[in-house]
């Protein structure tokens, strides 16, 4: 796969601040890929997209497209010329230009029957055709969005970046537009990098998501992977809700209240891990006999948010579908659904459990020394890695 964008080694700070706002920054996005940017509100995400698209001079590193340097020490392309298209957050349209006027804005030099085809066309694609001759205060959130976007396509970027494209839509909208516009990238192949710090747009639309916390990249991967095998507890904990239960490594197994699991270790491993427990990750089941109590439940609709006491003394939170009713102060087994969860040391991730020949049924810790030693582990503070 050809890279269409590199940052290596990229550093930015802005004059005033302490704190660079994005630092030591590497990221490849890939050609015709979708790859969203996702991390907490100051963490350098639109920095990053400013710096890709020529808004931004890079302090020290290289930004690359296509495999042309565009910005380094000694060289800096401007934004006209980077054949980078930008969708900003507010969609920066002209209040007094129409929507075909605004599309024709960012057209450049055209021969005017060119022009009105070229208009012709994204209005099609963007199904704003019916629209056209209307001002941005006569259309609703998700046309004006559309004309953001056909707006930015006109020059027929190869990249396209767009910094939370879905902000100013309502929740309906934001599912609709996330289709929409993911339908709309594929068919015109557009390599885009996408900014949100809203999780699950970013699993809906990215081929890969990088997580971004505190102007660094902590990981690259699919969403998949980053939701279920995280890099370490920051990127864990901020990608979806988080539950680390305490394991004790014995040989290649890990034991723990959620049952006992072959172990693969990806590095030296200590005796006592902590599995990451995602809340659909376990069932629960009313039994007398159970190791866990049910502490509480809240009812959301589709699913039920149970909080769990189990005996080495984490409290697991879990989502169950809502037909699964069982009142606080129940004794439940907890059974593990999936055979493969990342562990952890105190900063990341060391191993995952493993399915082959695993034996993943809720498995009961005789020993209450095995209880002592996993609840102590599981009252240590956790902490993010230093760097
Ligand atoms: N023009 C600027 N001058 C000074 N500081 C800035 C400027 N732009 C951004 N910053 C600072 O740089 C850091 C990163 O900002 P940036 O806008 O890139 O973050 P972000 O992740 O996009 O945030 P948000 O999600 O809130 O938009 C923040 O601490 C911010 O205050």
């Amino acid at each position: 796969m050809q890279p269409a964008i590199q940052l290596s080694g990229v550093w930015k700070r802005y004059p005033g601040n302490e704190e660079p706002a994005v630092r030591d920054l590497d990221l490849t996005v890939y050609r015709g890929e979708i790859l969203a940017l996702l991390g907490p509100s100051g963490c350098g995400k639109t920095t990053t997209l400013r710096l890709i698209a020529g808004f931004e001079r890079p302090d020290a590193g290289t930004v690359a497209l296509n495999g042309e340097v565009v910005a380094s020490e000694d060289r800096f392309v401007p934004p006209e010329r980077r054949g980078v298209g930008m969708v900003f957050q507010d969609y920066a349209l002209f209040p007094h230009l129409t929507v075909a006027e605004n599309i024709a804005f960012g057209l450049g030099r055209l021969t005017r029957s060119a022009r009105r085809e070229r208009i012709r066309d994204l209005l099609r694609l963007t199904g704003l055709e019916d629209v056209h001759d209307r001002y941005p205060h006569q259309l609703s959130g998700g046309q004006q969005q559309r004309v953001a976007i056909a707006r930015a396509l006109g020059p027929n970027p190869q990249v396209l970046l767009l910094d939370e494209p879905f902000s100013n839509l309502d929740t309906e909208l934001r599912l609709q537009m996330r289709v929409e516009l993911r339908r709309l990238l594929e068919q015109l192949g557009i390599t885009a990098v996408l900014v949100t710090h809203d999780q699950q747009e970013a699993m809906a639309i990215a081929d890969r998501m990088a997580v971004m916390l505190a102007g660094h990249i902590e990981q690259v991967d699919t969403p998949e992977k980053v939701y279920h095998y995280p890099v370490n507890r920051a990127v864990a904990q901020f990608v979806g809700q988080a539950t680390f239960v305490p394991a004790r490594l014995n040989g290649v197994l890990a034991e723990s209240d959620l049952g006992r699991f072959a172990f693969e270790p990806r590095a030296s491993s200590p005796d006592l891990v902590e599995l990451l427990v995602r809340p659909r990750d376990v069932s629960l089941e009313a039994d007398p006999q159970g190791i866990a109590v049910v502490l509480s439940r809240q009812f959301q609709g589709p699913e039920t948010v149970y909080l769990v006491q189990l005996p080495c003394g984490v409290q697991l939170q879990t989502s169950q579908p809502s037909y699964v009713d069982i009142p606080p102060g129940t004794r439940v087994r907890v059974r593990c659904n999936r055979a493969r969860l990342a562990a952890f040391d105190r900063h990341a991730q060391i191993g995952v459990t493993a399915p082959p020949g695993s034996d993943s049924r809720p498995h009961r810790v005789e020993n209450p020394e095995d209880h002592h030693a996993l609840r102590k582990h599981a009252e240590a503070p956790a902490r993010t890695p230093n760097r």
